[in-house]
């Protein structure tokens, strides 16, 4: 890099700042930011006459947008170093151990959020402040009152200054976007700019429905006397504040490797994503003793994690079509490594998003792949374009049948009911997990049966014979007869998975559920008031159940003679227990899997369903558990541990 070079980077890397930390809307990925992040700070290491003023190496990066009133924060709020491999934390170390070597480590998340600063006097919160530009940033308190995992009033009366990063957990941020998308509204880049954007909304109502995160990482200002940070945490959290998922003290390279390759590992596990694990001198003194850069203290450094967000091109988009005739686009873009796994797909919500991003074949987009959460496109780079990328076509017909769609602005549908995308996939679906449980149904084996012309319709898989199975290809006398066998074996099922298998719009396992145990199989003459009495039933689910049975009513009786599903006997009375009759919402991964937790409890006469409102009897947590815990505590619904629970039922 020469100086001209240096002076345009300096430049640039002002602009994907204010992008970043002013519009909620990043111009490009961290990587890209912190590699040029990094060339410059080299450039300056080499040539400090040249550094200039306005260097985001000299200064904390957020710039402080209009609209909120500034305040000082009563002691400074930094930056962090950050170091990408073990090289460079064994440097780091080096460099650290210089200062002083008889020091031990505090290791906990680097969350991927907002930082805020609270102040708290006389044991309550009195002022909420953005992190700015570490001296002053914008006064959102009214935005903070709304998050619940901040204390509005705690037991330490002196004045103090709490830290700590707003986030929000995937599931919040999925639901948020699923919810924007379907509104035809944009969708958040990701959890770090929806965090960001919730918090600093004019209105704070905004900011309360979007169910922010408050996660304590430090004090400013305090009187506290512990000697060492992590005894200084402990008190934090003690206060009311919320534990990190994973927190540590070490006292070497090979205790913070270890720490940092299990936090690395979990990471997806986690309710909130981290963009790396944060190590910080554990000895108070030490840290006074070290001090600070202009920009960041020098007993802490961010270890950073392989990062999610990745460039690449976007190839091509190709059109989905569900069971339900519900067109998605998917993109496919050029192959990308995205920590570990190679990502060439990637989900694109609908026509609308893509018209409103603008979305072109041949764009330079990136996309965000975070452990189980479906890849998807969060940007297109608008700026890279250079004329050889071409707009995409709104589909006005069916990619598979060819029949005209249904254009509903955000939803895209093919009507036709025998167009084969919509006959395969809910043929799948009928033999899914959660319905019929049929092993042996993949989509390649389906897609297979039908194309012969052996099986058009559900009920076409109950004439299959060996004689018929072996005319396909690829299909042995052994492979034959053990999908004839789970075909058998469906037979005789619960009612509930017959109601679920038939696949009504709206109606998922709960409400099958919930609609076999009342009505068995006399729900196909349930009326609509009898449908909206049900439990968690509304006018459209009612509208959809009614509709469907219209239509189908034959197909209904035809299978039901074929599988004879088994009339739910009213429950026998379960003995009375806590959860009897209890509505129970389970969050957070547990000892079994949850599946299996739920049938038990629904043995006992619970009712387990997904969501947490005021009507929840008990939340039951496993560890990590996300937004629901926090929920259940806001509403004052009971919550108990999965040990607890168990100890409940031990001793009914
Ligand atoms: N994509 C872009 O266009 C763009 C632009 C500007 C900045 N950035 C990103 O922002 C980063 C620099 O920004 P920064 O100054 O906010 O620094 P940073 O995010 O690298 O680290 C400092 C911040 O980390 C947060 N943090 C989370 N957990 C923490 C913990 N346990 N202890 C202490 N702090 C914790 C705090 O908010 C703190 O202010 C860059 O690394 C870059 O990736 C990206
Ligand atoms: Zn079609």
């Amino acid at each position: 890099m020469n100086k001209e070079q240096y002076i345009k980077a300096v430049e640039l890397l002002n602009l994907y700042s204010y992008h970043y930390y002013v519009l909620d809307d990043p111009m490009t990925t961290d990587e890209v930011y912190d590699k040029l992040y990094h060339e410059v700070l080299e450039y300056e290491e080499r040539h400090c006459e040249d550094i200039l003023a306005n260097s985001p190496t000299q200064r904390v990066g957020d710039i402080i947008s209009e609209g909120f009133s500034k305040a000082p924060h009563l002691s400074r709020m930094w930056s962090l170093e950050d170091v990408f491999d073990s090289d460079g934390l064994q440097k780091w170390l080096t460099k650290t151990y210089k200062l002083d070597s008889n020091i031990s480590f505090y290791c906990e998340p680097k969350y991927d959020g907002a930082s805020l600063n609270l102040i708290y006097e006389d044991g309550k919160l009195s002022q909420g402040i953005t992190r700015g530009d570490g001296s002053v940033g914008e006064l959102i308190t009214q935005n903070v009152k709304t998050i619940r995992s901040i204390p509005l009033t705690i037991e330490h009366k002196e004045r103090i200054e709490i830290r700590g990063e707003v986030v929000l957990y995937k599931d919040e941020f999925e639901r948020i976007n699923q919810e924007r998308a379907a509104k035809g509204e944009a969708v958040f880049a990701n959890p770090r700019n929806a965090a960001a954007g919730s918090l600093r909304q004019l209105d704070s109502a905004i900011t309360a429905s979007r169910n922010l995160v408050f996660l304590p990482y430090g004090v400013g200002e305090n009187t506290l006397e512990h000697k060492l940070l992590s005894e200084k945490m402990e008190y934090i959290y003690s206060l009311g504040f919320k534990k990190p998922p994973l927190r540590a003290t070490c006292k070497d390279f090979d205790e913070i490797e270890a720490v940092y390759e299990e936090m690395n590992k979990n990471r997806d596990s986690y309710a909130m994503m981290l963009d790396g694990m944060v190590i910080k001198v554990n000895e108070i003194a030490a840290q006074i003793d070290m001090g600070y850069t202009v920009k960041n203290p020098r007993f802490s450094v961010a270890y950073k994690f392989p990062a999610v967000e990745k460039i690449t091109t976007l190839k091509e988009i190709i059109l989905q079509v569900g069971r339900t005739g519900a067109v998605t686009p998917v993109a496919i873009v050029e192959p990308t490594n995205i920590d570990g796994v190679i990502v060439e797909r990637a989900t694109l919500h609908n026509f609308d998003e893509i018209d409103r991003k603008d979305i072109r074949i041949n764009d330079k987009v990136i996309i965000l792949r975070s452990g189980d959460v479906i890849p998807k496109i969060i940007k297109v780079l608008t700026h890279e374009r250079d004329g050889s990328e071409v707009e995409v076509q709104r589909p006005t017909n069916c990619p598979v049948c060819g029949s005209e769609l249904l254009d509903e602005g955000v939803l895209l549908k093919c009507q036709n009911l025998t167009c084969e995308a919509r006959v395969i996939n809910s043929i799948i679906y009928f033999a899914s997990k959660p319905c019929l449980n049929i092993d042996g149904l993949g989509n390649k084996i389906v897609e297979a049966l039908f194309e012969s012309g052996l099986v058009k319709s559900v009920i076409d898989l109950f004439d299959l014979t060996l004689e018929k199975l072996l005319t396909l290809e690829g299909f042995k006398e052994k492979k034959a007869q053990n999908l004839l066998a789970s075909l058998e074996a469906a037979k005789g099922c619960d009612y509930w998975r017959f109601v679920n298998s038939l696949g009504i719009e709206h109606i998922g396992e709960v409400a099958s559920k919930t609609l076999s145990a009342r009505f068995g199989s006399s729900f196909i003459d349930a009326s609509k008031d009898e449908l909206v009495a049900l439990e968690g039933f509304g006018e459209e689910m009612a509208e959809s159940v009614l509709e469907f049975v219209r239509v189908n009513r034959e197909t209904i009786l035809q299978l039901q003679e074929i599988l004879r599903p088994l009339e739910p006997k009213q429950r026998e009375e379960a003995k009375e227990n806590p959860f009897k009759g209890k509505s129970v919402v389970l969050t957070g991964s547990m000892s079994e899997s949850r599946d299996v937790i739920k049938e038990m409890l629904e043995a006992l006469g619970a009712k387990v369903v997904s969501s947490v409102s005021k009507k929840t009897d008990f939340v039951i947590y496993g560890e990590d558990a996300g937004s629901k815990y926090d929920k259940a505590v806001a509403l004052g619904v009971a919550v108990l541990s999965e040990q607890e629970m168990r100890e409940k039922i031990e001793q009914a």
